[in-house]
């Protein structure tokens, strides 16, 4: 098969991990820590935002102590690659922090939104915070109180950007997924939507995953080790 010209990365939370941030499922993982049906839906929102502000607080600290690791570093020298002689590199993430662009990458979609938004749930007003946040602040556009919220897609709510990912899988000739149990859609269901356009798929991953066999290819092992080793 002739070099891939169109690359689709599909990243989960195990393209984190080595940088120091929990994964979900994992064991002692954030949904262990935490039920996920309260801090993560719009019901548990409604019922408790103090818990739900404290929870991404605790995480948007976090960011601040973390760094790329040798996976997203690699991942961003094949995309300038790519660019380079007329192909591409998009990445599509789960994860809500920022470390493919701080390790460089340009094309990422954040299909469950971003720690460092919040969006305004009275007037749809986004803007860009580090802060902590309470269920006493304000809106900085309506002004309205308790209208900020974080700008993360919870359990039950449409994914951000479907259309750009629908059009990045209609022109892509690889789809690679990397560090994801393959637990939640519809992102888990991407490895489908790319046998159906009979685009070849590989899965990086450092244990199998609910997907695994619908992959053509499945290499095993820590993604700061294996991911750098594809790319080269
Ligand atoms: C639990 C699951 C069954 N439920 C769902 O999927 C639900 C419902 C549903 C929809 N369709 C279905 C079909 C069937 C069944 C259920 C559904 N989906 C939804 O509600 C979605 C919204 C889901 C988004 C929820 N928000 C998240 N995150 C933001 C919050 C936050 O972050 O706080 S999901 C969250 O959990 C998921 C966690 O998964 P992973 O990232 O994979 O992490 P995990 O810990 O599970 O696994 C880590 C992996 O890494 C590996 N690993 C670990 N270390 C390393 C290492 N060092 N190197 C390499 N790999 C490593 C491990 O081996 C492991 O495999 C991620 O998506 C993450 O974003 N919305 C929706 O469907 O809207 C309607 C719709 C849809 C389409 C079109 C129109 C309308």
């Amino acid at each position: 098969m002739s070099k891939p010209n169109h690359i689709v990365i599909l990243t989960g939370a195990g393209i984190s991990a080595e940088s120091g941030i929990d994964t979900f499922r994992a064991e002692g993982g954030l949904w262990e820590q935490y039920p996920v049906e309260q801090v993560a839906t719009p019901e548990g929102f409604a019922a408790d935002p103090a818990l739900v502000h404290q929870f991404y607080n605790m995480r948007r600290a976090a960011l601040k102590s973390v760094s790329p690791n040798a996976a997203h570093f690699a991942l961003a020298e094949l995309e300038k690659g790519l660019e380079s002689r007329g192909g591409s590199l998009t990445t599509i993430t789960q994860n809500v922090d920022n470390l493919h662009e701080q390790g460089g990458a340009k094309n990422v979609i954040h299909m469950h939104g971003v720690l460092t938004s919040l969006l305004c749930q009275y007037c749809g007003h986004r803007w860009e915070s580090h802060e902590d946040t309470s269920p006493e602040d304000s809106c900085i556009a309506c002004q309205r109180i308790a209208g900020p919220r974080p700008d993360i897609v919870w359990f039950g709510e449409m994914p951000y950007e479907l259309d750009r990912i629908d059009y990045v899988m209609s022109q892509a000739d690889l789809f690679v997924s990397i560090g994801t149990s393959g637990a939640v859609y519809p992102a888990a269901g991407l490895v489908s939507e790319a046998r159906r356009r009979s685009i070849k798929t590989l899965e990086l991953n450092l244990e199998e995953s609910q997907g695994t066999s619908l992959f053509d290819e499945s290499r095993l092992g820590k993604a700061g080790e294996i991911v750098p080793k594809w790319v080269a």
